[in-house]
């Protein structure tokens, strides 16, 4: 199945390298997610990337659009409160890949009409990283692939068993952290996403 790793701030940079050293092969595209970082910390972070075997193709910058540009890199990937810039962002670099992360369905339409590649919709499960905010259910993801037609991919707190639900509900694919960067075997479990195993 189509997935996208997501990367994690609260975990040391360091660590997730050794993570992406044992999966890097069964990553497709990597969505590096660092909204603290300094653009010279984010900067070294991507040329270590590059360094690790990822092409700047299957790096997607979270937030930092000016940078994800001038670096060259394969896409964006906007806050729902940036979604205001698809349009433009879109027309002036067609080739990149842009996404964005929505929370409804108004949202993921507007997405869907003003040039987006992709959306996330989330949080389906419950996830560590909405603390306190229960998963919206398959419902609410089913509702939003049943209304628009840009490519959805469910994010929060999704699974190799529950992506197999995602899919069923209409998702094109998923965007996981937890099930990688947590996982004993984080090369099974990247392989498990990408044939679609449970
Ligand atoms: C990055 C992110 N965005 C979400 C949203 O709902 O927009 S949920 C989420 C966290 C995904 O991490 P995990 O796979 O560990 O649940």
């Amino acid at each position: 199945m189509k997935w996208h790793l997501i990367t994690d701030e609260q975990i040391p940079f360091h660590i997730q390298v050794r993570t992406l050293k044992q999966c890097a092969k069964e990553v497709e595209l990597l969505h590096v997610r660092n909204q603290h970082a300094s653009l010279q910390r984010l900067r070294q972070q991507i040329e270590h990337l590059l360094r690790l075997g990822f092409t700047k193709q299957q790096l997607i910058l979270n937030y930092h659009t000016e940078a994800a540009i001038a670096w060259g890199l394969g896409g964006i990937h906007l806050k729902e409160t940036q979604v205001d810039q698809l349009h433009d962002l879109k027309k002036a670099h067609p080739t990149m890949t842009i996404g964005a992360s929505v929370h409804d369905l108004n949202a993921a339409q507007y997405c869907s009409e003003h040039g987006a590649d992709y959306v996330y919709v989330g949080h389906v499960f419950d996830t560590p990283s909405k603390h306190g905010t229960p998963g919206r259910g398959l419902d609410f993801l089913q509702n939003i692939t049943s209304n628009v037609s840009v490519p959805i991919y469910a994010v929060g707190g999704v699974t190799t068993h529950s992506a197999t639900q995602c899919l069923e509900a209409g998702a094109h694919g998923v965007a996981v952290m937890s099930a990688i960067w947590q996982s004993d075997s984080p090369k099974t479990t990247a392989r498990q996403f990408t044939k679609g195993d449970q």
